[in-house]
């Protein structure tokens, strides 16, 4: 199961103008760059690291593998949708489904594309979006809460959760979203089970104008501001050129493009990678002669568990693993230049991976 990452935002702001430029730019890379449409709305997409083609031009394998992550456009809520206006109720359940939020706000203005909450206002727009999300955030706590408190005067050791609770309504009574209040690893654990909406990672994306790509607009340094202290990050991008580029077939038609807009690379690619980071996520790579291929785990993950994500069989067998870690395996060029400097690790089952690690697993079946 590869981690989602929703597209959410008000209606006509530039949503599926984002998805479709994920979902073309999949499918116009390299023959082995996979995307499958796995519903009209969902997309499994490559996560672009060049580290994986360091490695490659080394190895010289069959094969290059990249990680994935899905990426859903869930249709535009409006104000009410706590309340099932605007089939509110429906799109606030994948939202919950998703791991993390990529929040679309506009900030481009053209008369011709319809807006009902009158003049473009980012600030306003991010609230609205917000104010849903927290209003049924307060529903689930609320509901909580009365089975909490309850359970809280016959057992004292609910004490503290119901003081988790309480802190949590107090927050979202204030306007504010639970990624930014202050809990401890516990105290989250203690609000798992609501999987609350607003406690989702989340990056904005503001949708800027052509001109305003590399240095944002009144808009989005608007947004940016309204975003600090909030634990979250702001891209800037133009949805509209990055679908374009997407949908060019011809790789260097696309470098053209690119060029007369002064970019390097798609912003698209610093979004996923954007989304990654914000899933919590780590990479680890395997390198042989059939594959070079990156895997996703979690931060802080051991051995054995990073070892499972290829097969249940190497962590319920797990032995051993040989780590090169990415930065020696560029330096000597090959895993046996790196045995011999003595950049190979033998690490046991304590042993916690780190991002760009090259593993090779030992196990016994
Ligand atoms: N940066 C931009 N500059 C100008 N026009 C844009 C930009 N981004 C998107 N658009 C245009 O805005 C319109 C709405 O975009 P899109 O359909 O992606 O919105 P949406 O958020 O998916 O809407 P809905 O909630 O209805 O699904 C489209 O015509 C699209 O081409
Ligand atoms: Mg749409």
């Amino acid at each position: 199961m590869s981690l989602q990452a929703g597209i959410v935002g008000l209606p006509n702001v530039g949503k599926s103008t984002l998805f479709n430029a994920v979902s073309s730019s999949a499918k116009a890379q390299a023959s082995n760059y996979r995307f499958c449409t796995i519903e009209p709305n969902v997309g499994l997409v490559d996560v672009p690291d060049e580290r994986l083609q360091k490695l490659a031009e080394l190895v010289h394998p069959d094969r290059i593998v990249p990680t994935q992550i899905e990426i859903v456009d869930i249709a535009g809520l409006v104000r009410g949708a706590s309340k099932g206006e605007g089939l509110g109720n429906k799109f606030l359940g994948n939202i919950r489904e998703v791991d993390a939020i990529i929040h679309v706000i506009r900030c481009f203005e053209d008369e011709n594309i319809l807006r009902e909450e009158g003049a473009i206002n980012p600030v306003s727009d991010k609230e609205i979006i917000d104010t849903e999300l927290q209003l049924k955030d307060l529903e689930s706590v609320e509901k909580k809460l009365q089975r909490t408190e309850k359970m809280a005067k016959a057992d004292p050791k609910m004490k503290a959760e119901l003081e988790v609770l309480l802190r949590c309504k107090t927050h979202l009574e204030q306007g504010k979203s639970i990624r930014s209040l202050d809990l401890s690893k516990e105290e989250r654990n203690a609000i798992a089970d609501l999987f609350l909406l607003t406690e989702k990672p989340v990056l904005y994306v503001a949708n800027v104008d052509e001109a305003s790509m590399h240095t944002g607009n009144k808009y989005s340094e608007a947004l940016v501001a309204s975003v600090t202290g909030e634990n979250a990050e702001v891209i800037i991008m133009n949805n509209s050129i990055e679908a374009q580029i997407a949908e060019m077939e011809n790789k260097e038609d696309q470098q053209m493009f690119m060029e007369e807009y002064g970019m390097t690379e798609p912003a698209l690619n610093r979004l996923i990678r954007m989304a990654y980071h914000l899933l919590n996520l780590n990479t680890y790579f395997t390198a042989g002669v059939q594959e070079v291929r990156a895997w996703t785990i979690g931060k802080g993950w051991k051995a054995p568990q990073a070892a499972g994500v290829i097969h249940t069989d190497f962590e319920k067998g797990f032995i051993k693993a040989e780590v090169i870690s990415y930065e020696d395996y560029i330096t000597y060029g090959s895993e046996a230049a790196c045995r011999d400097a003595g950049k190979l690790r033998i690490e046991g089952k304590e042993y916690i991976v780190k991002d760009g690690d090259v593993m090779h697993f030992r196990f016994n079946v």
